[in-house]
């Protein structure tokens, strides 16, 4: 069996970045940006008051110094005129600081009465202007490949940038299988389960900017599962749930096989994701992802995320590792690569009592996959761990 690091590489291997595509600015927000994109504006434009107050010429700001106050300058609505000797504008918060002012004193430092102010005997000293281009000027680049955040649509609209060159979304063809699979919602017979491992990994591969196209359940005979394959056609990625192991309705692998798959492997040493295999079915890559529910998930994690990344221009890498400290000792790890279901908090770690595969209780209690190599010795409190946040 071939390790996980060995196994990440073949799959990642299997792909290629998609095309760009332009996209309205409101719309991509979680989507990788696919080339530099550059500001056509300065922020601010003008040179801008930071505060509301009076805006005069800062070498007139002495203690209870006197102005007389010539005209309003709003945001939106500057003033047109000039701020002299022994003047001063009233000024909001963004507004354009008007030609001959130098500094804004602001209103809490001020006693107005009519249309005279005296500043006040303690003074605020910082002059409270934003200096044109404060925040970026215009020709300014944002550099590609980025995760687009909330924040980076916030800086694109102010670049006046109203669409913005993206990576095309992955589609990714998800195809469940098994006999004893009904739909949620549906009315399982007495031998059969709900299937969930598919609505899993579609919410986990949307996080990461893929289209997910659940197809109908495929039953354990190869007809079934060639006419699912069949409804794969246009995708990125197909992958499947189930039916990978050695079982005797495990059909997954035959049937693609069959199909012409170029198999990458079969079977990785980690666990759980043992009966993991990979290939390409008519130039489109396919994972085949083991069928116990929390298997399926944290495949999805190790292998599928990272390919969602490449598939979209970022940099090929594997899930992220951090470390904390155990909070409660392990025993020793067997020849498998080992991803515990764990609960991080505080800096301590501790993995859940039970680890069987079939758990999505315990899943969904964890905030973390506690990473253990092959045949690592047992471990007491306190030693340092890799885990990976959920
Ligand atoms: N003799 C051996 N038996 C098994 C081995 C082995 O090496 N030798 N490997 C075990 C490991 S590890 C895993 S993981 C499973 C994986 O098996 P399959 O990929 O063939 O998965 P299935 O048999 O189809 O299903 C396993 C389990 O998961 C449930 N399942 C499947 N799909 C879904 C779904 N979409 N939603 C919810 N639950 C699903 C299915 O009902 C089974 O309970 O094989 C071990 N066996
Ligand atoms: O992937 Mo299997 O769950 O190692 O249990």
């Amino acid at each position: 069996m071939i390790t996980v690091a060995e196994a990440l590489e073949r799959v990642l291997s299997l792909f290629e970045p998609l095309e760009p595509e332009i996209v309205p600015l409101a719309a991509t927000c979680g989507r990788v940006l696919a080339q530099p994109v550059t500001a056509n504006r300065s922020q601010p434009p003008f040179a801008a008051s930071a505060m509301d107050g009076y805006a005069l010429m800062g070498v007139e700001a002495e203690p209870d110094a006197m102005f007389k106050v010539i005209g309003e300058s709003a945001a939106g609505h500057g003033f047109d005129g000039v701020v002299k000797a022994g003047q001063a504008v009233r000024i909001f918060t963004g507004a354009p600081l008007p030609t001959g002012a130098t500094r804004v004193i602001i209103q809490e430092d001020v006693n107005r009465s009519g249309d005279v102010i005296t500043l006040k005997h303690e003074l605020d000293q910082k002059d409270y202007i934003r200096p044109a281009g404060a925040d970026f000027s215009k020709g300014d680049t944002i550099k590609a490949p980025r995760l687009i955040s909330p924040s980076d649509v916030a800086l694109f609209a102010s670049m006046n940038l109203p669409a913005v060159p993206v990576a095309r979304r992955p589609v990714v063809a998800l195809i469940a299988t098994g006999d004893e699979l009904v739909m949620p919602g549906d009315v399982p017979n007495q031998d059969q389960i709900i299937a969930s491992n598919s609505f899993g990994l579609k919410a986990l591969f949307e996080q990461h900017g893929a289209e997910v196209r659940m197809l109908p359940i495929a039953s354990d005979t190869e007809g079934s599962l060639r006419t699912a394959f069949e409804l794969t056609k246009g995708a990125d990625l197909i992958v499947t749930i189930g039916g990978a192991s050695v079982g005797d309705h495990d059909l997954v692998g035959k049937v693609a096989t069959d199909l012409g798959m170029e198999r990458a492997f079969y079977k990785v040493a980690m666990r759980p994701g043992k009966p993991l295999m990979a290939g390409k079915l008519s130039r489109t890559p396919m994972v085949g992802l083991p069928g116990n529910p929390v298997s399926s998930m944290v495949c999805g994690h190790i292998f599928i995320l990272p390919a969602l990344r490449k598939l979209q221009g970022l940099p090929e890498q594997p899930a992220a590792l951090l470390k904390a400290e155990l909070a409660a000792p392990l025993g020793q790890n067997g020849p498998r690569e080992h991803y515990m279901r764990a609960k991080v908090s505080d800096g301590e770690i501790t993995a859940f009592a039970r680890q069987d595969s079939s758990l999505l209780t315990v899943l969904a209690d964890a905030n973390a996959l506690l990473v253990r190599e092959p045949h690592d010795p047992a471990k007491e409190v306190g030693a340092m761990v890799s885990y990976l946040l959920l």
